[in-house]
């Protein structure tokens, strides 16, 4: 039998303390940690985050999202840079669940990021390019925390709308931004209502040159489709504005707004209350998911499945009773 080559071992303590002194290397290997799916690594990344967890919830958590074109390279690289000179630190991550499938990262490319990616105060990451969409929040919820307790007190969350990738970035950010282009009345319809009922702020980006008119036209009519789907006694009614990433307009009041959201919420004890939320609905929402995976890998659910999914198919079972018949399988275990 052969015997697997030994690897160094991981030194818990070793790793916070790096993380804590600032050492992008040892950031750089807690992030592959919490990336990993071996069972001893998982248990080493949560002995890790423990240790980290009270140092963690200093930055502002930004989702930006937007279809690929609208931007979002160029404008977090002039957002990033801008807040840089200010004196923040910066951090950028990536949740692109087409990366899973593809094995190839579309966002978080450092390419086209020039200026971040030089900085020594940015820290930009690409999307995990392994797992479910679960698997790949898991890991950029846990990065955060990372992130924080290395003193970075702005991290950027990018994604871009595919399937649930939107509502799992607006579930683990403060504030979710949505960068779109000057459309006309009728592609405007095409917005997705749900990404309307998640944004907390929308920014018509390319707003320059010949597009300036353009652009401000469609934020009054977001602002009108933005007015129906959000309830106008709201704490927060989003705003829209016009941006050029390419030209540096409008980052400034892009920030400002994620200021005054902040404050907004924090004045009405709706800040921590919703960072809190989100953490008991990611505690459940893994309980899912672990709790199906489980059911799945069972044994005897495994040997009933078969016969009761044919039963079904050949409509003499009805779908309630099959899926009783499933639980049981597993229940009596
Ligand atoms: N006119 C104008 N063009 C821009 C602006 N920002 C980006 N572009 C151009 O739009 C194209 C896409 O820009 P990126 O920043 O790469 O877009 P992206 O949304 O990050 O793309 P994905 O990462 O694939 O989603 C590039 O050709 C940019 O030069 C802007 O503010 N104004």
């Amino acid at each position: 039998m052969s015997t697997a080559p030994s690897r160094p071992a991981i030194d818990v303590g070793a790793l916070a303390e790096g993380i804590r002194a600032g050492r992008r290397a040892d950031l750089s290997r807690a992030i592959t940690l919490v990336e990993s799916t071996r069972v001893d690594h998982r248990a080493l990344a949560q002995e890790l985050l423990m240790l980290l967890l009270p140092e963690s919830g200093g930055s502002h958590r930004v989702g930006i999202t937007g279809v690929p074109g609208v931007g979002k390279s160029t404008f977090i690289d002039a957002l990033g840079s801008n807040l840089i000179e200010q004196g923040h630190r910066v951090a950028v991550l990536a949740v692109d669940p087409s990366s899973t499938r593809t094995g190839g990262s579309i966002l978080g490319d450092k390419t086209r990021m020039g200026r971040l990616s030089t900085s020594p105060d940015a820290f930009i990451r690409p999307s995990p390019t392994a797992g479910t969409l679960g698997g790949v929040a898991k890991a950029t919820r846990e990065t955060i925390v990372l992130l924080e307790a290395a003193g970075y007190d702005v991290v950027l969350v990018e994604t871009v709308g595919v399937g649930q990738s939107e509502v799992t970035v607006a579930n683990m950010t403060d504030i979710f931004c949505f960068l779109t282009l000057s459309r006309t009345g009728d592609q405007l319809q095409g917005i997705k209502k749900g990404v309307l009922e998640l944004a907390d702020m929308v920014a018509v980006n390319k707003a320059d040159g010949k597009f300036v008119i353009e652009a401000k036209r469609t934020a009054r009519e977001l602002a009108g489709a933005l007015s129906l789907v959000h309830p106008h006694d709201a704490l927060w009614q989003p705003p829209v504005i016009t941006m050029s990433g390419r030209e540096g307009s409008g980052v400034e009041e892009f920030w400002d707004t994620v200021l005054r959201h902040a404050q907004v919420l924090k004045e009405a004890g709706e800040f921590d209350a919703k960072r809190a939320r989100q953490q008991v609905d990611w505690t459940w929402s893994m309980v899912h998911e672990q709790l199906l995976d489980r059911l799945l890998h069972d044994a005897d659910v495994k040997a009933a499945r078969g016969g009761i999914e044919e039963r079904v198919r050949q409509g003499t079972l009805t779908a309630a009773l099959a899926s009783q018949a499933i639980l049981e399988a597993f229940d009596h275990r």
